[in-house]
């Protein structure tokens, strides 16, 4: 990871040398999140960086400032005008606001304990002059016909060997990060949280996000099992040689054979693909974080990139780790309102730059699996299609994985198993997806409560009436049980879709 950070900062200085301010903060914004850890050498680096990344941030919002005079509206200059050469930029516009910063909250604040006076040896920025706008009272005070003062240009120097001047080269050379060091320091940190080794002082502006990120979307043990998920057996196939042998045996996994960058399971709604990324994630015993790829364009809007780019780094961090995005074909279409289809696509561009680099060389890339999952695959954006490189078909389940279902869902009851007729509930439920099969089985075990409920209305729903029924309640689930919630609870899925899963599958899947 941190050898891609020379090419990284180098790249961000080219920005701002051309003067891509925005652009090339957010690369020091990505360095500064990759230079974690206690090691005084990556801090001795982090303060370097932080600093140029503020002088950076100072020299863009002068520029911003001098944008924002065109916001001014001409003023027509009258002859007698007391002040007539100061500035030709006029009377306020009433409507303007001043350009909020637009780097949001990380630019804020970021990472700026270490304010210092710059040193001209290492990299002085060219310093503008303050500008400030005239409001229309201050006309009446007449001032001298100037220009603003431009400051002493300063000779840049070449950076001295000295040991206490700033060298950019220097943290970049073999030696300024120890492999071995590294490899300590990145084991240290293991034993932390992702939050500590990002903000060892606990604090930080992405606090609140690390924090969202562990709390709502990492889970350490899904704790999903594949004998949990009925049917589907091809797909577990194919899933265990795609996503769990190259974590078990990466160096066969190089070349050609590397990993695949992202899987896809699309199919109708309620068939399982939740459970078998869960699954996948316990087997393999990787870190789990449960992605919904809706809630990232608008719960997180305006932060969503930064969420996206936390979220690998937090997955390298805790390697080997599942990232499951559901939904993803919300990251692809365009919907309602024209902001929410641009954060949505700078989201969805960030997901790309971050797939990009899964599987890689470097060895925590490697072990992170993406995975996503779709009721819509017509609807993918063609470029994260191309990155979901398997594509799986997740289907109804077949005969013989509904008999499965209705065992899983009907075993935690009691039911007289000898009286069901499993053979007509099996081709009843033709065309049923999973959680239907799930929801006429709660249906079933719901029924006898119901029906002495239905009992006591007349008596009145009181504590002892309810204490009385408790005991009457717990009686075997029977088949007309099951009949009853079989009329109550209809397939979800319909006959056009299923051809359209066919369709797609035939055009873009994998076997
Ligand atoms: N093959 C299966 N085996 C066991 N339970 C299943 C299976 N398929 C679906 N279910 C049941 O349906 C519920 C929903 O499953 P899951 O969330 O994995 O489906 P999904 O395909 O991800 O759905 P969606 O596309 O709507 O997100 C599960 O909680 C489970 O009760």
């Amino acid at each position: 990871m941190l050898s891609d950070l020379p090419s990284l900062v180098k790249v961000a200085r080219e920005q701002a040398i051309l003067g891509l301010y925005n652009e090339s903060m957010t690369k020091f914004e990505q360095v500064l999140t990759m230079l974690t850890g206690k090691d005084p050498r990556i801090q001795k680096v982090r303060v370097e960086i932080n600093e140029e990344y503020n002088a950076i941030k100072k020299l863009s919002s002068i520029v911003q400032r001098f944008k924002s005079q065109t916001s001014y509206m001409p003023a027509p200059v009258k002859a007698n005008s007391p002040d007539p050469g100061v500035f030709q930029f006029g009377i306020p516009n009433p409507s303007y606001k001043a350009p909020s910063d637009n780097l949001g909250r990380f630019a804020a604040a970021p990472f700026s304990h270490h304010e210092e006076p710059e040193e001209p040896d290492s990299w002085a920025p060219p310093k503008a002059p303050e500008f400030k706008p005239r409001v229309p009272g201050n006309r009446q005070q007449p001032k001298p016909a100037t220009r603003p003062k431009q400051p002493p240009q300063q000779p840049v120097k070449k950076p001295p060997e000295s040991k206490n001047s700033r060298n950019y080269e220097k943290p970049w050379r073999a030696n300024a990060v120890d492999p071995k060091a590294e490899e300590k320091s990145k084991e240290q940190n293991k034993a932390g949280t992702f939050l500590e080794s990002v903000y060892p002082d606990g604090t930080g502006p992405d606090l609140d996000l690390i924090q969202a990120l562990e709390r709502d979307v990492m889970e350490k043990n899904p704790n999903v099992s594949f004998d949990d998920i009925a049917d589907l057996d091809d797909a577990k196939m194919l899933l265990q040689e795609a996503v769990l042998l190259p974590i078990l045996m990466p160096e066969f996994f190089t070349g050609i054979r590397r990993p695949w960058k992202g899987i896809l399971m699309f199919g109708p709604p309620g068939t399982g693909k939740t459970m078998l990324a869960k699954s996948i994630a316990t087997l393999g015993q990787t870190t789990f974080f449960n992605v919904s790829a809706s809630s990232l364009a608008s719960k997180f809007r305006g932060e969503s990139e930064k969420l996206v780019r936390l979220l690998f780094e937090m997955a390298k961090f805790y390697a080997p780790s599942t990232i499951f995005f559901d939904e993803i074909d919300s990251l692809g279409s365009k919907r309602g309102e024209s902001n929410e289809h641009e954060a949505s696509r700078r989201v969805k561009t960030e997901l790309l730059v971050q797939m990009d680099g899964v599987g890689g060389a470097d060895d925590d890339k490697r072990r992170i699996i993406v995975l996503a999952a779709t009721n819509r695959p017509w609807d993918l954006d063609e470029a994260l299609r191309r990155r979901l490189e398997k594509r799986v078909y997740i289907p109804l389940p077949s005969d013989k994985g509904r008999k499965r279902l209705f065992d899983i869902y009907l075993s935690s009851v009691n039911h007289k198993s000898d009286e069901i007729e499993w053979s007509h509930l099996i081709s009843r439920t033709q065309g049923y997806s999973g959680a239907d099969i799930a929801n006429v089985c709660r249906d079933a075990a719901m029924l006898p409560m119901r029906k002495k409920l239905l009992q006591l209305r007349s008596q009145g729903f009181n504590p002892q009436n309810i204490a009385k029924i408790k005991s009457e309640v717990e009686v075997p689930v029977t088949m007309e049980d099951m009949r009853e919630a079989l009329s109550n609870v209809s397939k979800s899925v319909s006959n056009d879709d299923l051809e359209k899963y066919e369709f797609w599958m035939k055009e873009f899947g994998s076997t």
